[in-house]
C-alpha cells in the first residue's frame, strides 16, 4: 500500500483515498488495520513512558473495535501479554474477530465492566483507557454525531470517565502507567479529568515531548501533560491523549487460583500442537471441546484472569479433535505461531480468494486432499478440507463477505 507516512507511527500511512477494504483479501487476513491517524500518536506516547523491550502486562480497557489493541500488540515485545477488554458484548465479539485476524498469540480478550478488574490478583504495568466520550473530534467526519451532543451529555461523559478511571486504578501496579485518551475537545472530559486524577488518585505527570512539527497542542494540568490534536493543526481528526504514573498504592501478590484449568493430555497435545512453530512455548487447555494454546510464560496470570473475568477468547484457538484428527479453527489460520511449512497450503488469486471469502466455488483442482490452509499473497485466510472431488470451505459463515466485485 502506498501513501504518505504518519510521522508519529512507524508503520502508519495516510491512504490517499478510501478503497473497498471488504474487497481486499489481505484486509481479511489481518495484514493491516484501518484507523484514524491522530489516535496513532499512542505509539509515540507508549515509546516514551514504558520500556517496550521489556515483557509487559498491558490492559486496553475500552478496546472495541480494536484499533488501539492491534496497534499496541504490534508495539509490545513478543514476550508481553495484552488483555483487551470491552464491556459491551456485541462489540467484544467484533474486537475478538479483529484480534483473531491480527494473529498474535499473547492476548486475552475479556468482556467485563472496569470495576471487575479489582477481583484480579495481578496488576498491570500499563493500562490504556480510550474512554467513551462526547465525540466532538468526530463532528467534521460525521456531522450527524452533532445531534447527540449537549452540555448535559458532556457532563455525563465526564462523570462516567471518572468512574472508569477510579474503578481501574487499583488494577495498575505502583509505578505503572495509565494512558488516557478521548476523541473530544472540551476540558471537562480532558484537562478537568487530569486534575481529578491528580487530586483524587494522586496520579503524577510524566515527561513527554512531541515533535513541534506534528502540530499537537500541549496542555499541562497539575504537572500532567496532555496533547490535543486539532484538525486544522494536525493531519488527522480531533483527539486528546495524556499519560500519568501511579506512585503509591499497594502491590497485590499473585495467589494460587482455585478454579482448575482443563489441561490437554500428552497425546492430545501431540496432535493439536503439530503445526505450531514453537509448541514448547505454550500450555494446551481444553474449553469444552475446543483446544486452546496459551503462552506458558504467563500461566499464572492467565489462570488468575480465567478465574476472575469473563473470557471471550484467549491465546490461539487451535481446533477440535475428531478421533485422532485435528479439525483446525480459524484462529489457527491467522496465527503468527502457525508454521506454514508444516502443512498443505493452497494459494488463491484475488478473484478466487474473494470467492473463498464469500463461501462460493473456486478452482481447487490442484489442491491436495485433506486440510489446506488457504492463502492469499502468502497470508493465511482460513481452512478448506478436500475430500476427493469435493471441497468443504471452513471460512466462518458469520465472517462471510456479502458484496460482489
Ligand atoms: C472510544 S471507544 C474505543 C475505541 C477503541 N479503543 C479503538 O481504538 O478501536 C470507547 C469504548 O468504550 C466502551 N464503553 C462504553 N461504556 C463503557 C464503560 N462504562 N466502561 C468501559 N468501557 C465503556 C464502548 O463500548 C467503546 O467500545
Amino acid at each position: 500500500m502506498e501513501g504518505d507516512r504518519i510521522p508519529w507511527a512507524e508503520d502508519g500511512i495516510y491512504l490517499p483515498e478510501r478503497p473497498s477494504f471488504t474487497l481486499d483479501p489481505a484486509f481479511h487476513a489481518g495484514a493491516y488495520y484501518v484507523q484514524e491517524a491522530s489516535s496513532m500518536v499512542l505509539e509515540e506516547i507508549l515509546k516514551q513512558v514504558v520500556n517496550l523491550k521489556e515483557n509487559l502486562l498491558a490492559l486496553d480497557l475500552c478496546a472495541a473495535p480494536g484499533g488501539k489493541s492491534t496497534h499496541i500488540q504490534s508495539l509490545l515485545s513478543d514476550g508481553s501479554l495484552l488483555v483487551s477488554n470491552e464491556v459491551i458484548k456485541t462489540r467484544a465479539n467484533i474486537l475478538a474477530e479483529n484480534l483473531t485476524k491480527w494473529g498474535f498469540p499473547n492476548v486475552v480478550i475479556t468482556n467485563n465492566d472496569p470495576s471487575h478488574f479489582d477481583r484480579l490478583n495481578v496488576q498491570f504495568d500499563v493500562i490504556v483507557v480510550d474512554a467513551p466520550c462526547s465525540g466532538e473530534g468526530l463532528f467534521r467526519r460525521e456531522p450527524e454525531a452533532m445531534n447527540e451532543w449537549s452540555p448535559e451529555a458532556v457532563k455525563l461523559c465526564a462523570t462516567r470517565q471518572q468512574r472508569i478511571l477510579a474503578d481501574i486504578w487499583p488494577a495498575l501496579k505502583p509505578g505503572g502507567v495509565l494512558i488516557y485518551s478521548t476523541c473530544t475537545y472540551n476540558s471537562l472530559e480532558n484537562e478537568e479529568n487530569l486534575e481529578w486524577l491528580s487530586e483524587q488518585l494522586d496520579a503524577e505527570g510524566i515527561s513527554i515531548n512531541l515533535n513541534d512539527d506534528w502540530g499537537f497542542a500541549e496542555t499541562e494540568t497539575r504537572g500532567i501533560k496532555g496533547f490535543h490534536a486539532y484538525p486544522h493543526k494536525v493531519k488527522g481528526e480531533g483527539f486528546f491523549i495524556a499519560a500519568v504514573r501511579k506512585n503509591d498504592g499497594f502491590e497485590k501478590k499473585l495467589r494460587k487460583q482455585k478454579k482448575p484449568m482443563n489441561f490437554a493430555s500428552k497425546q492430545e497435545i501431540g496432535t493439536v500442537s503439530q503445526w505450531l512453530k514453537e509448541p514448547e512455548q505454550f500450555d494446551f487447555i481444553k474449553h469444552n471441546d475446543l483446544f486452546i494454546a496459551l503462552p506458558n510464560q504467563w500461566k499464572e496470570v492467565i489462570h488468575d484472569i480465567n478465574s476472575n473475568l469473563y473470557i471471550i477468547s484467549e491465546g490461539i484457538d487451535i481446533g477440535r479433535l475428531k478421533g485422532k484428527k485435528l479439525i483446525p479453527n480459524e484462529g489457527l489460520a491467522f496465527s503468527t505461531a502457525l508454521d506454514h511449512n508444516q502443512l498443505s497450503t493452497f494459494e488463491l488469486n484475488l478473484e478466487e480468494a474473494l470467492n473463498y471469502l464469500r463461501k462460493e466455488n473456486f478452482n481447487f483442482e490442484a489442491m491436495n486432499n485433506g486440510w489446506n490452509l488457504i492463502t492469499y499473497q502468502g497470508l493465511g485466510l482460513g481452512w478448506a478440507n478436500r475430500i476427493q472431488q469435493r471441497v468443504n470451505n471452513y471460512y466462518p459463515t458469520n465472517w462471510r463477505i456479502r458484496i460482489s466485485s
